[in-house]
């Protein structure tokens, strides 16, 4: 496919035991935040692994950009922005000294661009690099992967040890790169940051895609929930025998939940003319209760 920048094929890294990934299909389109989620040991940073080419595959290939991760692994490390899982620096006194070299390395002249990530990421590179939080290294990491030029970037749990706010300077950080046409990969296991940042989203589970999600269709999914509160019991009472797509009750809160088609929303506001409701509001599925019910459905 013309657009596609990753294309990752039958993907499989086998560490026995049922350990590792197992025919990994996806399609990374250029221009796209594509999230990757998973529960811990799904695999992953296996899959980014592979397509960084640190670890050879047992069967299938990553291309990125028509180059093969692992064949091309020194030309693929130059042309992408990483940010690993596991973040070990050089032997280096600071911060500041570790992205001076970051800029050398990358022939960056112009510190403006860093400047602005390391303010956006409140981050005080001047601290002794061993010696830095969590958190303080994944920023050190996140600018020094940001700053250099590259249209694609693969950021492994790029946010595991930032707090919330951080992680909103983050998501504002990711955006400012889609809007420069950069494509991102990126693993993560807070949906809500998935959700509110990628375009794309695959779910692994125990080293296999169970399902992947255009957020698109998500934010405009089929069906719809609304939960409907009455102003007294008798009409509670009434809907209830009336109506019969209701999904949850709560007698003592006079609630009805009810679940339908969007095509049948008309349906729904013919009946309640008749009732006296004192609220309704639409409930919005989220990233995490799809992903949860995928996940069910598998398990069941
Ligand atoms: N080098 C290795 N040797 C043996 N097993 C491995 C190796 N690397 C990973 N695994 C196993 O493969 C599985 C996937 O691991 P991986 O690190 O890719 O998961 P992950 O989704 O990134 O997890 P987390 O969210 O905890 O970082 C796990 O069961 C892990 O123990």
């Amino acid at each position: 496919m013309e657009d596609t920048i990753i294309q990752v094929r039958n993907l499989s890294k086998d560490y026995g035991h049922g350990r590792g990934i197992f025919d990994i299909n996806l399609n990374i389109e250029k221009g796209k935040v594509y999230g990757y989620v998973g529960t811990n040991g799904s695999g992953k940073t296996t899959t980014i692994r592979n397509m960084m080419g640190f670890i050879k595959p047992d069967r299938g290939n990553v291309t990125i950009q028509g180059l093969d991760s692992w064949k091309d692994a020194t030309e693929i490390k130059k042309s992408v922005s990483y940010v690993p899982g596991e973040i070990a620096f050089p032997s280096l006194a600071t911060g500041t000294d570790f992205l001076k070299l970051q800029a050398d390395y990358l022939g960056i002249h112009d510190l403006t661009y860093m400047n602005h990530i390391i303010s956006m990421l409140q981050l005080d590179p001047t601290a002794n690099l061993k010696r830095m939080s969590k958190g303080m290294k994944q920023k050190t990491a996140i600018t020094a992967a940001l700053m250099g030029d590259k249209d694609l970037l693969i950021l492994d749990e790029p946010t595991t040890g930032l707090d919330p706010l951080m992680r909103d300077s983050f998501i504002e950080l990711i955006r400012e790169e889609k809007e420069k046409g950069r494509t991102i990969f990126m693993s993560s296991h807070i949906f809500e940051e998935i959700e509110h940042i990628c375009d794309q989203v695959a779910m692994i589970k125990d080293g296999r895609i169970v399902d992947t999600i255009d957020l698109w269709s998500l934010r405009h999914w089929k069906t719809k929930i609304f939960d409907i509160r009455f102003k007294g019991l008798d009409d509670y009472k009434k809907f209830l025998a009336k109506f019969h797509q209701i999904k949850d009750t709560d007698e003592d809160e006079l609630l009805c939940q009810v679940e339908m088609p969007v095509s049948e929303i008309e349906q729904l506001f013919y009946v309640l003319k008749k009732f006296s409701v004192a609220s309704i509001k639409e409930e919005h599925i989220t990233l995490e209760q799809y992903f949860r019910k995928v996940y069910e459905k598998g398990r069941g």
